[in-house]
């Protein structure tokens, strides 16, 4: 005890004792005849929040016991050598309790004054994100950092005007506001870059923690842009749970927001919802569907697989699924060398098909005006709440492929008119890799960009994603995620350093995110807009003119 409390009194002598500015080295001070010096304690100078260490990857200060710090919280440092002008910024990685004593002094009962107060405190670990500086005339730039503050240099929280250059940085689709720690940034929008989607983004989120709040959010941003033309990219979103369009269980849809619908397209199944002027009943014709949609579709056995790669050489044109059905059909395939039961399981899988999936029909197609409504740049949203999952991941296929055959002949012929990004739900279903069946869509992951087709994959389980698909994608929304090895498939596979924000991310709450995208420079923190919120904002935006169509006419798409 009397240790510790002479190590104390060290500590404060040294404070209070030498009233010098500067410190410099004995030796130094010695050749000019002076004795050494310390900087002095006083009201404007302690050792709290100021750098200490500890490296260009890592800075460490200290801050007294009962300061209420939070991780991801953004501070700055004034560096002192001020003729440079420079703020470095850095977010808060960690936190731990930290002392002066050495030992268990923590945990030795000697009495009621075994600590001073002023020799605890809590020890902040930071994580550089860069330094902004003044270029010749004036303008500031932030960079990357390739230096550490000076020693001592004072760190306070970042305030708007410092984080102000953010603004600037951020895209044109917006999903939230900046958070610092806790707090809202209100004045600074978090938003996406068109520019940035046809190289996939993806969406990642323990249940419940907002990932289809999110995914509203985000399209009535592109239904926005899309109703003042200024939109990029179209969005294809296929919803098999019926949430989008009117929303569910109290929560709001996209058809609410009435100031932009001319920014959305809607086909759906559902008898409800085809009330609504704006939606169209959904129709696929059966000369569309081609054998890989079928094929993508089951885990087939070898033989099956070879009959039905066949089938185009055996009929030719768009009746091949009838002629098939035929008992000549049937013939024509035997005569191949194909088993009668082989062709028997393949007959009686397009019939369940077919009888499933009810909105496939002799006469007409929703699919070109889809695809024409995508490179218009519009939002498109397939509402198929009365469809099962395998009918779903089959229409999801066949919607891909045509839009992707479609935008891989407009840009062949250099006609094509703007980017898609087609959303996947609970896309590890088709983005797990190795030898799955629905290679489709990996392939888009793969070579989609080249043609301007991108793909918005939304997982409760990235772990389950392969790594090199998930490599390929440019922007990562992440929401809360409760499982380390989800998290991890994060950090290996993401264009910008997350190692550092694993416990940030474990400890997201509802509507809070981190989003990690190539033209902002770093993963920046977000709190996602309450979908309901933004949509009263949206629809109050603008002039009154394009309102009041509640109930009114809207022409259906085409
Ligand atoms: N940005 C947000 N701000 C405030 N609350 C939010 C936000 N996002 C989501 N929530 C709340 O969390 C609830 C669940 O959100 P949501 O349905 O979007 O989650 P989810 O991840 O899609 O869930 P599930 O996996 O079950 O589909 C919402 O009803 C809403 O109350």
């Amino acid at each position: 005890m009397a240790e510790m409390a002479e190590m104390a009194n060290l500590s404060d002598e040294r404070w209070k004792e030498n009233r010098g500015q500067q410190s410099a080295s004995p030796e130094g001070l010695a050749r000019i005849g002076q004795k050494p010096q310390t900087i002095t304690m006083d009201e404007s100078s302690n050792p709290y929040f100021r750098i200490i260490s500890k490296d260009v990857r890592e800075y460490h200060f200290i801050v007294p016991s009962e300061e209420w710090v939070e991780l991801g919280e953004i501070v700055s440092i004034h560096d002192r050598r001020v003729e440079r002008g420079a703020t470095f910024l850095a977010r808060i990685t960690d936190l731990r309790h930290d002392s002066n004593y050495d030992g268990n002094w923590d945990t030795v009962i000697r009495g009621d004054g075994f600590y001073d107060s002023d020799q605890i405190f809590c020890r902040v670990v930071a994580e550089p994100l860069g330094c902004m500086t003044k270029e010749a005339g004036g303008r500031e730039r932030f960079r990357k950092s390739r230096t550490i503050p000076a020693k001592f240099s004072p760190v306070r929280k970042a305030e708007k005007e410092e984080l102000r250059f953010l603004g600037e940085v951020m895209g044109d689709i917006e999903v939230g506001r900046l958070r610092n720690g806790s707090r809202d940034v209100k004045e600074i929008p978090v938003a996406l870059h068109s520019d940035a989607m046809d190289h996939h983004m993806g969406v990642f989120a323990t249940t419940g923690m907002g990932k289809s709040n999110f995914m509203k959010v985000f399209a009535a941003s592109c239904m926005r842009m899309a109703s003042s033309k200024e939109s990029k990219f179209g969005l294809l979103i296929v919803d098999p749970h019926g949430e989008y369009i009117f929303g569910s269980k109290g929560t709001k849809g996209l058809l609410h927001l009435d100031r932009y619908r001319e920014g959305i397209v809607c086909y759906s199944t559902d008898k409800r919802h085809l009330k609504d002027p704006s939606v169209s009943n959904l129709t696929v014709k059966r000369s569309e569907i081609l054998p890989q949609d079928i094929e993508v579709l089951y885990d087939w056995t070898p033989a099956q697989r070879e009959a039905l790669e066949a089938v185009s050489r055996v009929f030719y044109g768009e009746e091949w699924l009838d002629d098939l059905l035929t008992s000549e059909g049937a013939a024509k395939m035997i005569a191949e060398g194909f088993h009668e039961k082989t062709i028997g399981r393949i007959g009686r899988t397009i019939r369940t098909i077919l009888d499933k999936n009810r909105y496939i029909s002799d006469l007409t197609s929703s699919i070109p005006g889809m695809v024409n409504n995508l490179l218009a740049g519009k939002v498109v949203l397939v509402d198929i709440p009365t469809l099962g999952e395998r009918s779903e991941l089959f229409l999801l296929s066949l919607l891909s492929r045509s839009i992707l055959d479609r935008y891989k002949k407009e840009s062949a012929e250099g006609s094509r008119g703007k980017s898609c990004l087609i959303t996947i739900e609970e896309a590890q279903r088709v983005l797990g890799g190795g030898e799955g069946s629905l290679a489709r869509f990996e392939s888009i992951a793969r070579e989609g960009r080249k043609f301007g087709v991108g793909l918005c994959a939304i997982t409760q389980q990235p772990k389950l994603i392969n790594k090199q698909l998930l490599s390929q994608f440019n922007t990562f929304v992440i929401l809360g995620l409760a499982d380390r090895n989800d998290r991890t498939r994060l950090e290996e596979s993401a264009k910008q350093d997350l190692s550092t924000l694993d416990v940030e991310i474990q400890t997201l709450e509802k509507g809070e995110a981190i989003v990690s995208t190539l033209k902002i420079p770093f993963p920046v923190p977000a709190r996602v807009h309450l979908y309901e919120e933004y949509l009263e904002r949206l629809n109050r935006e603008g002039s009154s003119g394009g309102r009041g169509r509640i109930g009114g006419f809207s022409p259906p798409p085409d």
